[in-house]
């Protein structure tokens, strides 16, 4: 981080301005053209955006098959499909037209088929439950490959391109095919709807975990059509968490799987997960590395299959340790490499060709970057710059990465990889959402550097109105990212769109509060214990700092934020002098962490709180917006999903209530239908109708036609 003076500006770091010239020259000048005609984002121009999603790529290298989702506002409802790309050069061609949602493709090592994962009506049957299918690259009929009674939730093609590793949720006390679909149909015959359990982890984000199965890992073998339950008879099960292809790998010989398991008894999020490996003929499991002061995950074999990379936290030292990239030989030694390198790594781990590197996505000050991690020297290098990194694939030398920017949503480019990450060259394969950002004047982004809580250099982001006039005076609107472990960055966000918010005038700024993710871990862990404290020292830094801008409007801030960000509010409310914020926006905000142990990640807080409410009430209330409910004064909007478990819609409900009962203006948008996110496009367009007109009537000088 740069040594600051009180506060320091600049469009983006230096290494920034390079890659998202190089990434994106025509949307640096679309975001500056701002010529009379165009106009900012609106939400039904966002809606009508291609959402592209993780590429697969050919094993010679030359196409990716990426899925893309398309929403139509007036049917309410989205699908996908599948595209290939050429690395090469020439027009997307769409693959799949049939499918509702045709999802995560994967290309087989021969070449010839792409795998996937969809839920059709075809050949005369439609399937219960989602199922996988094969299509050859050239075009032609998906074919489904299985008819699984509890369906497909990930898979992996073993190397030998016959055979599928898969996840799908099975009764672990039946044995067998016929059985598992006889307690398929007797969950179809049952006509209670009651949930019971006696799991301590029972449901997850926005679902309930299903009754009496667990994720066990499967092998199809194409030829015969036939599936064995590698875990059957066995207590192993994958990661109740939504378990993905991140949590287990196929060693290159095809006979052993790697993967991460929960050893303990009775499963919670929280637990630390163990390295186990099973040999495919025999179904015999070893276990690789099991620590309980440690979490392992991510496992992925070398090509030559010498070694192991997974992710290493060290959780009994401290509950909030980064995860580190460690390797484990074939003697059962194991390092953690990436120790000095304060980053937090993010899976899927990937061997570089060269086997001497491993490839990772980590966060670094707000953005995210694709890195090599050179096993040797133990040192980090940039092969790709965001902007924001999502996803990247590599084969046969073709190195692609799916990236998106505060300026343009997620595309894919080909990272040509000669010489230093100064020198990138990006090549852009797809041309999705291209002739919608012609038409459209970005807002400008930029980094500020502030003196934060503690003296602290703190980061912000600045998204202004796309035909921004400084000599003008404009409103503000903090935008409070959650977590708290997250940061904001260069990157495109779905359901809080930046541009869109600017496109309505404001100055939109994003404080990377103390406590964000991608500062290192010292910075991460600050906040431990004293939740609510440090954060709005740096949010009232950078007001303080916006309020000495001359083209900000003193009388026209606002602040705004969802789950974490939506605690952030609350504690303003309670904490901030009534009259400098002129309305929040609170959407699925923690309110009191007491009753928030009805949420899905129970465990976590007490770690994060300093204590658990039947331990010390004082010190959770200590840091709970609802106990300053005697100071709220500010005119809120309160937005809760009922299908929120993370943060259950009580919360909501439970704050808009104090402020109705205390006589504050405040405003309810409950969804029956939606999570933690908002995630229908007629409910999106609601939410952003509420959001801009909530904040408009609280606006002095908006435009009252336009927001009633
Ligand atoms: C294992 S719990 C993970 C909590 C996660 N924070 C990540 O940094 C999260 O879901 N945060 C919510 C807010 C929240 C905070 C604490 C407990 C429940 C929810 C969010 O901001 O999205």
């Amino acid at each position: 981080m740069p040594s600051l003076p009180r506060a320091s500006t600049r469009l983006s770091t230096p290494a920034s301005t390079r890659a998202s010239t190089r990434a994106s020259r025509g949307d640096e000048d679309r975001a500056s053209k701002a010529t009379s005609k165009a106009t900012g984002l609106d939400v039904d121009t966002l809606w009508a955006m291609d959402r592209v999603g993780p590429p697969s790529l050919s094993p010679d290298g030359a196409q990716a098959v990426v899925p893309v989702t398309r929403y139509d506002m007036e049917q309410n409802r989205g699908q996908t499909s599948l595209w290939l790309l050429s690395t090469l050069g020439g027009e997307p061609r769409r693959l799949t037209q049939a499918g509702d949602k045709d999802g995560q493709p994967q290309w087989s090592p021969t070449g010839n088929d792409i795998a996937f994962i969809a839920r059709r009506d075809q050949g005369g049957s439609k399937d219960d439950a989602a199922q996988l299918y094969l299509i050859p690259p050239d075009g032609g009929e998906a074919r489904r490959v299985t008819d699984l009674p509890f369906g497909v939730e990930a898979f992996k093609w073993f190397p030998d391109g016959r055979r599928i590793a898969f996840i799908s949720w099975v009764d672990p006390t039946r044995k067998g095919a016929a059985a598992q679909q006889a307690r398929h149909q007797e969950d179809k015959d049952r006509k209670a709807t009651g949930y019971v359990t006696e799991e301590s982890l029972y449901r997850f984000w926005d679902h309930s975990l299903p009754m009496g199965r667990v994720p066990h890992l499967h092998v199809l073998d194409l030829e015969t059509g036939r599936v064995r339950d590698l875990f059957e008879g066995t207590d192993y099960e994958l990661s109740r968490a939504e378990p993905d292809t991140d949590t287990f790998d196929i060693s290159p010989d095809g006979r052993r799987i790697a993967f991460s398991f929960d050893p303990a008894p009775t499963k919670i999020l929280d637990h630390r997960h163990a390295l186990a490996e099973i040999d495919v003929r025999s179904g015999r499991v070893q276990v690789l590395l099991q620590d309980g002061d440690w979490d392992f995950t991510a496992p992925c074999y070398s090509h030559a299959g010498h070694h192991l990379a997974f992710l290493a936290s060290h959780q009994g030292h401290k509950h909030t340790m980064p995860h580190h990239i460690a390797v484990l030989d074939t003697h059962g030694n194991w390092a953690v490499l990436s120790e000095d390198w304060d980053h937090d790594v993010s899976a899927p781990l990937r061997w570089d060709e060269d086997d001497l590197g491993v490839l990772c996505l980590a966060e670094d000050r707000g953005r995210r970057h694709l890195w090599r991690f050179d096993v040797k020297t133990l040192t980090a290098f940039v092969l790709f710059e965001g902007g924001h990194a999502g996803a990247f694939a590599l084969e046969a030398g073709t190195l692609v990465v799916l990236h998106d920017s505060v300026v343009f949503p997620p595309r894919v480019s080909v990272v040509e990889r000669e010489g230093e990450a100064d020198e990138q060259q990006l090549r852009r394969i797809d041309t999705f959402n291209d002739d919608t950002l012609d038409r459209l004047t970005a807002g400008r982004h930029e980094e500020v550097w502030l003196e934060g809580a503690q003296g602290d250099p703190v980061q912000m982001w600045l998204i202004y109105p796309p035909h921004f006039d400084k000599r003008k005076k404009h409103p503000l609107m903090h935008v409070i990212h959650g977590g708290p472990h997250t940061a904001f960055g260069d990157s495109w966000h779905w359901r809080w769109n930046h541009q869109v918010m600017a496109a309505q005038g404001y100055v939109v700024a994003c404080v990377n509060y103390h406590g964000s993710s991608s500062f290192g871990h010292a910075f991460l862990d600050s906040i431990t214990h004293r939740w609510g404290e440090l954060e709005l020292q740096d949010i009232e830094a950078a007001t303080d700092w916006l309020l000495t801008q001359p083209w900000a409007d003193r009388k026209r801030v606002f602040a705004a934020g969802g789950s974490y960000g939506g605690y952030m509010v609350a504690w303003m409310n309670g904490h901030v002098a009534p009259g400098r914020y002129q309305a929040y926006v609170c959407h699925a905000g923690c309110y009191d962490w007491q009753a928030m142990v009805a949420n899905d990640a129970y465990h976590w807080h007490a770690k994060e709180l300093g204590a658990t409410y039947w331990e010390d009430p004082a010190r959770v209330a200590s840091q709970s917006p609802h106990h300053f409910a005697q100071h709220f004064s500010t005119p809120t909007l309160v937005i809760h999903g009922r299908m929120d478990y993370r943060v259950p819609d009580a919360q909501g409900l439970a704050y808009y209530n104090t402020l109705k009962a205390r006589g504050i203006d405040a405003r309810l948008l409950w969804f029956p239908d939606e999570n933690h996110w908002i995630l229908k496009p007629q409910n999106s367009r609601l939410w952003y109708e509420e959001f801009f007109g909530w904040l408009a009537r609280h606006d002095r000088k908006a435009k009252k036609s336009r927001h009633g």
